[in-house]
This record gives structure tokens, sequence and C-alpha cells, in this order.
């Protein structure tokens, strides 16, 4: 692949990396929104016969308050990930003129967990529900070996590659722990919504694996809740605050709750060890949690135990 003009500016393709033609970046339909911009379904058509690939690119709409450089970053690192559990990084798509760059990477054809667990919510078995719960944990579990902090584990950023299949997607707040230290601090509060936060994260602005872990923990809480919105946990976590939030901040009132051990109550028919492995991922004290490691075994055994 050449170097255009271009990538030497953003020094950003190694000559090894996919570098995808605009003129052959066919647009079919909008995906959604993104921590950046807006994710696209494309097809990637360079012999113009529509037997090309499909492929969701990731836009950077550099007016939108993100920049270019954290966009670079967050394409660097989806790069060098290599896992079946970690959604599939393509390329690259720099349009001329505009300045702007597309991070291009595989299609999921069922979308987000979210909408898929809802929409399937008849007919998904606990079974299955413990099996991407696994792949889950497996992929945090690679994630963690190469030292990346999530930072934004949520049901909405995992999406299905097929009915027994999920990945991770989305690294925007993904960070790398430096060498030295197990936990990443943050200057200031970031974007990461509160209700799936670890009180470290709350009051220190603290981010570590174990803070990935209590993040897990809400995730187990929304598969085994059916991603039903009406008790998701913004709004259990919201109706416990009361109507009557003034002054002291919503993060202040959250971190309160869960000081006096507060925690999301078990969904309607989760089986109780499920709920338990939850409450695992929400001990208080960071050290205490379980690793990944740690909750894939536990997952696993309770798929064995269930046939
Ligand atoms: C990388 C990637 C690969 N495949 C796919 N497949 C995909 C397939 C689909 F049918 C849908 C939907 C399903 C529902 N109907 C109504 C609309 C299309 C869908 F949303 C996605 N999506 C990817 N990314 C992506 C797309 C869209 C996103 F909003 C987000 N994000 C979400 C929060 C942060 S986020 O930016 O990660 C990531």
């Amino acid at each position: 692949v050449t170097q255009s003009p271009m990538s030497k500016a953003f020094n950003l393709v190694p000559h090894d990396q996919t570098l995808f033609e605009e003129r052959h970046l066919c647009y079919i339909s909008p995906l959604g929104k993104g921590n950046f911009g807006c994710v696209e379904l494309c097809r990637y058509d360079p012999l113009g016969d529509n037997t090309g690939e499909l492929v969701a690119v990731k836009k950077l709409q550099p007016n939108k308050g993100s920049n270019l450089e954290d966009f670079q970053k967050e394409v660097k690192m989806l790069s060098v990930l290599h896992c079946d559990y970690i959604v599939k990084y393509r390329g690259v798509c720099y349009s001329m003129g505009r300045l702007s760059m597309s991070l291009v990477m595989e299609y999921l054809p069922y979308g987000s967990l979210t909408g898929y667990v809802w929409t399937n919510r008849h007919n998904i078995t606990t079974r299955r529900m413990l099996l991407f719960s696994s792949q889950i944990c497996k992929g945090m579990e690679y994630l963690q070996m190469q030292r990346y902090v999530h930072r934004d584990l949520a049901a909405r950023n995992i999406l299905v590659a097929n009915e027994s299949l999920v990945k991770i997607a989305d690294f925007g707040l993904t960070k790398v722990l430096p060498f030295d230290k197990e936990y990443y601090r943050l200057s200031q509060p970031g974007q990461s919504p509160l209700f799936w936060l670890a009180p470290e994260c709350l009051n220190e602005n603290k981010f570590s694996h174990k803070s990935d872990v209590w993040s897990f923990g809400i995730v187990l809480h929304e598969l085994f809740s059916y991603c039903d919105n009406s008790i998701n946990p913004k709004r259990l976590c919201l109706q416990e605050i009361g109507q009557n939030v003034q002054g002291t901040s919503l993060s202040m009132h959250l971190a309160n709750m869960l000081a006096s051990n507060w925690r999301l109550p078990a969904p309607p028919n989760c089986p109780l060890q499920v709920y338990s492995l939850m409450k695992d991922c929400w001990t208080y004290d960071f050290d205490k949690r379980p690793s990944f490691s740690d909750l894939s075994k536990k997952v696993e055994n309770m798929i064995q135990d269930d046939r």
C-alpha cells in the first residue's frame, strides 16, 4: 500500500496498515453515535460490483469537540488488538481536504448487546447469557494483558457478531496504564456514565482493571435484566437517590450510597449465584474484587453446572 502524503502528515499509518481509499468506501446507512462522532455502515467496493466487504466506519467529526489526536490514539490502540472477543480493526481512511479521518472496522450484523438482548428476551437462555458474560470476561482479560483500562464497559458498547458471539467495542475512553502504576488517574471527572463507575472512580477519578471489573458487574446486571430500560442501572440509582437531588452532585450522592453499602437490587428471576457474582464485582475495596480471570473461571463453572 503506498503511503499517501496525507498519511505521512499524520505519521499514523506505518507501511503495514490497511489504507482504505475514500472513493471505494460506499456509504449505506447510519449505525449510531459513539464517543467521538458517528458510526456508519459502508461497503468497501474497489471492484465497483457490490461484491466488496461490509465495514463499520467510525468517522471523526472534528467540529464535535473531539480532537484528531485522541481519535488517532483510539485507532492506534485498536489496531494492535487481536482477540476473538474484541471488534476487529480493518484500517483507516483519510478524506482528502477535509482533514478528517475514519476508523474502519469489521461489521457485526446484530448490533449492540442492549438492543439484541431486549429484542430476543423471550428466547435467550441463562446459558447463552453466561456464554456472552464469559466472552466479555475473556475480552477484558486480553485487554488487561495489554495494560488497557477500558473505562466505558457497558452493554451498549458490546456488539453481537452472531447468536453465540459478542465482542467489546468502542475504545474511545480506553487508557493504557503507565509501566509503573496499576491505575490511571484522570485530571478531571471524565465522560464515563456515573452509574457504571466504581467508588474510587467517583471519589478520586482513579481507573484500573479493578474498576473495569466493577463495570463488568453492572454489565451482568444489564444482561440479566434483559437490558430492560425500565430497570436499567441509571433508573434504579436515580430512584434510590430520590428526586431530592439538591446541592450535592449526583456523583456525591451515588458515592455516599455505595459507601453505605447500597447496591443495585437483583434483577427479576436472576439466578442467585449470578447476583452473588455481581456483588463480588461490587466489592467496595478494589483490591478485594475478583480479577477477570477469576470471573471467567466462575462463569465457565456456572455454564457447566447449567447443563
Ligand atoms: C464497530 C462496529 C461493528 N459493527 C457494528 N454493527 C452494528 C449493527 C447494527 F445493526 C446496529 C444497529 C442496530 C439497531 N438499529 C436500529 C440501528 C443499527 C449497530 F448499532 C451496530 N457496529 C459497530 N460500531 C458501532 C455502531 C453503532 C454504535 F452506536 C456504536 N456505538 C454505541 C455506543 C458507543 S459506540 O460508538 O461503540 C458502535
